[in-house]
């Protein structure tokens, strides 16, 4: 038995949902770009789940369902208030609080294809307001209820700062949460499938893809890069920072794939949402210093910038704090997480793979007090 490291070039599994070919992404079929540019997120919601763009109807249904499944329970938004606030990060609340959403579903258990689809419908609901929620709560502020005659978009920034966004910071945050939809067997998803492979319920899927999503070589590197541009301060900055990084053979936050070579696709439309949005505010600086570091790292190392990387100077420019970064990630993929979740309950088979076994050879047991 031989191993591949990280499992590259590994085909786990086949699925229906996303594929990316050649460096080019399709949800279901359908360009990355095309989506970018003119999907609503609701629309890619049911893409994913139902492996077709829904119909005027179906998608006006969804989003009734949506915003009819916003609020949480009131225990769950007590419970932030007992969290140690200073020292817990977003992205622990949220994978305690979709844990506790589990407490108080009395369908939790229930594995029908009905009740697995309402779950999903909750869940993509609710993690809105739970970021939101705990965003507000850890400044003292109370939380926002939605308003029913929002875009998903626009309800997430409105609950966040009590304000109903600008068309062009909703047209954004929409473009961001389509980006971030779905992405084929990444680490968080292939978590999620292979915990509810084991026949486990919904909840634990998504938590078990939270715990993976929030680590810094995947969903939390976009935190990490506003780290990295904060350290940075300014453009003059950028070549001696980035050149002693890349001479210490430091990663850079943002760079790289594991699957793409010639590039994410996923990074141009926030290259071009990070040019007009730190226009707009004033602040070019994140975007220019953000340009010169992907000059730098892409042409000596080869290495272009993946969907976190500029996605850090948006959402800075939406004014949400950097470690809501990740969770935002996560509003918006765990409708990929769940499209991977009801796919794998559909055709289900254990994952189980081996491991190439590399410890000593066969012992014999010696009794303690004469080791
Ligand atoms: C949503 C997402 O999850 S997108 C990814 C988000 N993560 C990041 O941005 C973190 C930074 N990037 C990385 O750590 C990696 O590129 C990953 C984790 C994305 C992919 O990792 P892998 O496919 O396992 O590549 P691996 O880490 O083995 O790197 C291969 C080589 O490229 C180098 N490399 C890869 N990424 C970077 C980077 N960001 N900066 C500098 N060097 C890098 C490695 O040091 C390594 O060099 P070596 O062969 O000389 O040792
Ligand atoms: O696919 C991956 O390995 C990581 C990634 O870009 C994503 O999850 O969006």
């Amino acid at each position: 038995m031989t191993s591949t490291k990280g499992l590259e070039g590994v085909v786990a599994t086949q699925s229906a949902i996303s594929s990316i070919i050649d460096d080019t992404l399709t949800y279901v079929g359908y360009d990355i770009d095309d989506l970018a540019d003119h999907a609503s997120f609701e629309e890619v919601i049911y893409l994913l789940w139902h492996q077709r763009l829904p119909k005027a109807d179906e998608l006006a249904e969804l989003k009734q369902q949506l915003a009819d499944n916003m609020a949480v329970p009131q225990e769950v938004l007590n419970h932030f208030k007992t969290y140690p606030i200073d020292q817990v990060h977003p992205m622990t609340a949220l994978r305690t609080a979709v844990s506790m959403l589990g407490l108080y579903d009395e369908k939790a258990e229930d594995m029908s294809e009905e009740a697995n689809y309402l779950k999903a419908i909750q869940l993509q609901a609710k993690m809105s307001t739970l970021v939101t929620a705990f965003a507000r709560v850890r400044k003292g502020q109370e939380p926002i209820a939605p308003k029913s005659d929002l875009s998903f978009a626009a309800n997430f920034l409105y609950m966040l700062n009590g304000e109903v966004p600008e068309a062009i910071e909703e047209e954004a945050f929409n473009k961001a949460l389509v980006l971030h939809a779905d992405h084929e067997l990444n680490a968080s998803t292939f978590t999620a499938r292979v915990c509810v492979a084991t026949l486990s319920d919904v909840y634990s899927g998504v938590v078990a893809a939270l715990g993976a999503l929030k680590g810094p070589l995947h969903g939390g590197a976009n935190e990490q890069v506003m780290k990295m541009l904060m350290e940075i301060g300014s453009v003059d900055n950028v070549d001696s920072y980035i050149n002693e990084k890349l001479a210490n053979k430091e990663k850079i936050m943002g760079f790289g794939h594991r699957v793409y070579r010639k590039g994410d696709p996923r990074a141009k439309h926030l290259r071009e949402m990070s040019q007009k949005l730190t226009k707009l505010r004033g602040e070019e600086k994140w975007y220019e210093m953000s340009i010169k570091i992907d000059d730098i790292v892409t042409g000596q190392k080869n290495l272009p910038p993946n969907v976190d990387f500029y996605s850090a100077s948006v959402y800075h420019s939406l004014n949400i704090d950097h470690d809501l970064f990740t969770p935002i990630f996560a509003v918006s993929r765990v409708s990929g997480w769940l499209a991977h979740i009801l796919e794998q309950y559909s055709n289900n088979r254990l994952i189980r793979p081996r491991a190439e076994y590399t410890g000593p050879g066969m012992q014999k047991y010696v009794p303690v007090n004469e080791r």
